[in-house]
């Protein structure tokens, strides 16, 4: 593995077995249903950067996530941290959650939600060192000393995104993996927290797996960005090359979707037609019902994964061009539903 890289995943596999219970299935002669959230992912992270993944609900985002975590394990394939595969490796990655309420113990004070993982790992001996890092935490995070005597139900959803943060530091982890951190929150307040996401990452040289379904929030934090559709990569690029020069449909179609701010009132279509089900997908290019472009080849050959020299990568017979106009412009295909 490369020394700049923090995270390197090699095809990625996680699969689930949906299928009705054995005896159902023997007496109503049912296959096997499998459902591959996560089917055959690659990609680095290098040190210190933000690795967003993004994609409509179901496309295996969370899955990933929890794959990072160490909480589900791969079917197929390897996911490696710098400090050496396996339990060390994911001792060093957290997690933060889109509901910081449902993670927070509402009958503990924050003083001792963050507390316990400092006594847990013995990183400060004695009360008065475990206390004075809580206050450390908190100042971090933009909340006062006051706060830790606190329960969380007295807290706004930001500020209690602001105490996970604190939590989660309090590991000192390398590598945070953020499972849609700001969704659940106002957008005032979701600038806010990401911005402190990325104060946190230059104070501490943090690398963060950023997982969201909103293109917009991810663009002004990240630094790379993996499109997923259906359990697969579809375009990975540098933030900005994805955003100027989208070349697979799918992610021109989420960048359009994005309403604009600077004219707000011009109508924006909606992403057009469902994500069909991991579980029967569609032959070829999974994206191909709902792509404007799609020809024969598409309904029938998964378009292998190729990658450019400045550092793009997408699986898609047909890229888009610059001279290709969006699929959004005026093609009758993509009616909005
Ligand atoms: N434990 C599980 N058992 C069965 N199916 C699962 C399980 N976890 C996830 N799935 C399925 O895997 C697919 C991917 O789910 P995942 O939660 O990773 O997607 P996502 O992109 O994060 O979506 P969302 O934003 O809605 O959470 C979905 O079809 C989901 O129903």
């Amino acid at each position: 593995m490369s020394s700049q890289s923090a995270l390197e995943v090699q095809d990625l596999a996680r699969w689930f077995d949906v299928s009705a219970p054995w005896l159902t299935r023997v007496l109503e002669r049912k296959p096997k249903r499998i459902l591959k959230a996560v089917d055959g992912v690659s990609f680095s992270v290098p040190r210190g950067s933000t690795f967003a993944i993004v994609g409509e609900s179901g496309c295996g985002k969370s899955t990933i996530a929890r794959l990072a975590v160490g909480l589900y394990h791969p079917t197929r394939g390897e996911l490696n941290f710098a400090h050496g595969a396996g339990r060390d490796g994911r001792m060093r990655a957290q997690m933060i959650f889109q509901d910081p309420y449902a993670c927070l113990n509402p009958r503990w004070r924050v003083k001792d939600i963050i507390a316990e993982p400092i006594r847990e790992l013995g990183l400060r001996r004695g009360a008065a060192a475990v206390q004075a890092r809580v206050t450390e935490l908190l100042g971090l995070v933009g909340l006062a000393r006051s706060d830790g005597e606190k329960y969380p139900h007295s807290f706004s959803g930001g500020q209690r995104q602001r105490i996970s943060i604190a939590r989660a530091l309090a590991t000192e982890p390398e590598f945070l993996v953020c499972d849609e951190p700001t969704s659940a929150l106002d957008v005032s307040v979701q600038a806010q927290i990401l911005n402190l996401m990325m104060d946190l990452q230059r104070e501490f040289d943090l690398t963060y797996l950023l997982i969201s379904h909103n293109l917009a929030v991810v663009r002004h934090a990240s630094d790379q960005i993996a499109v997923m559709y259906l359990g697969r990569i579809v375009e990975q690029a540098p933030t900005e090359m994805l955003f100027r020069n989208p070349r697979h449909p799918y992610t021109r179609l989420l960048i359009d979707t994005i309403p604009d701010l600077e004219a707000p009132n011009r109508a924006r279509q909606p992403l057009a037609g469902e994500v069909p089900s991991p579980i029967d997908p569609p032959s070829g290019c999974t994206f191909h019902p709902r792509c404007p472009y799609a020809q024969d080849v598409c309904r029938k050959v998964s378009p292998p994964m190729a990658k450019d020299d400045d550092g793009r990568s997408i699986a898609c017979h047909f890229p888009l061009t610059a001279a290709r106009p969006s699929p959004l412009a005026g093609l009758s295909a993509v009616s909005a539903t």
